[in-house]
């Protein structure tokens, strides 16, 4: 993510002391607000305002090649070489769009790739179907002679698209939303008065009995089972999980606030599990659970042991 906003390579100094500047950011966005030394909120305003100093200064150097004319084809595509050129923002506008795509489209991502790979080995028969599906595909581009995956292959990773919706369904990386109401309102029978703040708790509709059956199993195939129902109109009156229905499943918020990165989040997921399975067996080292405190991790930090696959691909 680093590396398409700003052009940061993994592994360089610069990048690893972004990277946890941000960490400690991210542990003390959601704490008691309390401006007090040794806190999680005071660590993470200070690392905030370094993370900014640090994406000002880059500016700074972008504006001044600019000027002199010296031209970088890697930057001048990144995000930052875009808003730059192409954009009026100010420069504090800048700064926030830039921490709000760090900090919305890295840990989301990550943490839901590892909620796949934490899943999976618990349904060997979704990781042998995943298989068969991304075998296929590797084996008609290969046919075709061509090697990167496309946006053809990618449509055709039906099932992967079942895994993916039921990991963000049973993983909930963002749990709940933050709306405030700004007039009153009267929904089924409660009055919210203007002004106040709502958190509707995404992860209780997506863990909800009524909607889906046996939900906290890792089922991929339900998705199947959805998109079977919707397609027979008469079928889908009479059931009760009526899991297509938007309402119901919302891992990415909902209405003019919905994640703008919601197709590229999939996208990512498809393509990491595209690898993953075609070339590796995975398992989980140690037992490892995920935690919700306030965002979702595993405390041991999922340890597992892979093997690579003899493919004859
Ligand atoms: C699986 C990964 C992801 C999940 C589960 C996720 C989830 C969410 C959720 C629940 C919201 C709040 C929506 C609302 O209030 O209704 C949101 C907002 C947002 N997300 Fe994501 N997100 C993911 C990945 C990404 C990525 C990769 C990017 C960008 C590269 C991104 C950028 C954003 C932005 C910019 C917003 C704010 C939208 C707005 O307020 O207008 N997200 N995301």
């Amino acid at each position: 993510m680093a590396k398409h906003i700003m052009s940061l390579d993994p592994g360089v100094p610069e990048t690893e002391q972004l990277k946890k500047e941000y960490i400690t950011f991210m542990k003390g966005v959601v704490s008691p607000p309390l401006n007090l030394p040794g806190t999680a909120y005071r660590k993470a305003l200070q690392s905030r305002s370094t993370i900014l100093k640090f994406i000002n200064r880059k500016m700074d150097e972008r504006v001044e090649k600019m000027k002199e004319g010296i031209e970088d084809l890697e930057e001048d595509n990144d995000l930052l070489g875009w808003v730059l050129k192409h954009s009026n923002l100010s420069t504090e506008q800048i700064l926030d769009l830039i921490l709000s795509l760090l900090f919305a489209g890295h840990e989301t991502s990550s943490v839901s790739i590892a909620l796949a790979i934490y899943f999976l080995p618990g349904c060997p028969r979704a990781i042998q179907q995943l298989r068969e599906e991304h075998t296929e595909i590797a084996r008609a581009k290969k046919q075709a002679g061509e090697t990167d995956l496309n946006w053809d292959d990618y449509k055709k990773m039906e099932f992967t698209q079942c895994v993916i919706s039921e990991t963000l369904r049973l993983g909930n990386v963002v749990r709940f939303l933050h709306r405030k109401a700004l007039k009153d309102v009267r929904y089924k029978g409660y009055d919210i008065p203007c002004g106040w703040k709502v958190l509707p708790v995404i992860a209780a509709v997506h863990l909800d009995p009524l909607l889906f059956d046996h939900p906290q199993h890792f089922n991929p195939w339900r998705w199947q089972e959805m998109k079977q129902q919707s397609s027979d109109q008469s079928s889908t009156s009479s059931s009760n999980y009526n899991y297509g229905n938007n309402n119901s499943f919302m891992p990415f918020g909902g209405g003019p606030r919905l994640c703008a990165g919601s197709e590229l989040a999939k996208l990512e997921m498809a393509v990491f599990i595209h690898h993953l399975v075609l070339n590796y067996h995975w398992e989980l080292a140690e037992k490892d659970q995920a935690f919700a405190f306030p965002f979702v991790d595993f405390p041991k930090g999922l340890p597992i042991t892979v093997r690579h696959l003899n493919s004859c691909i």
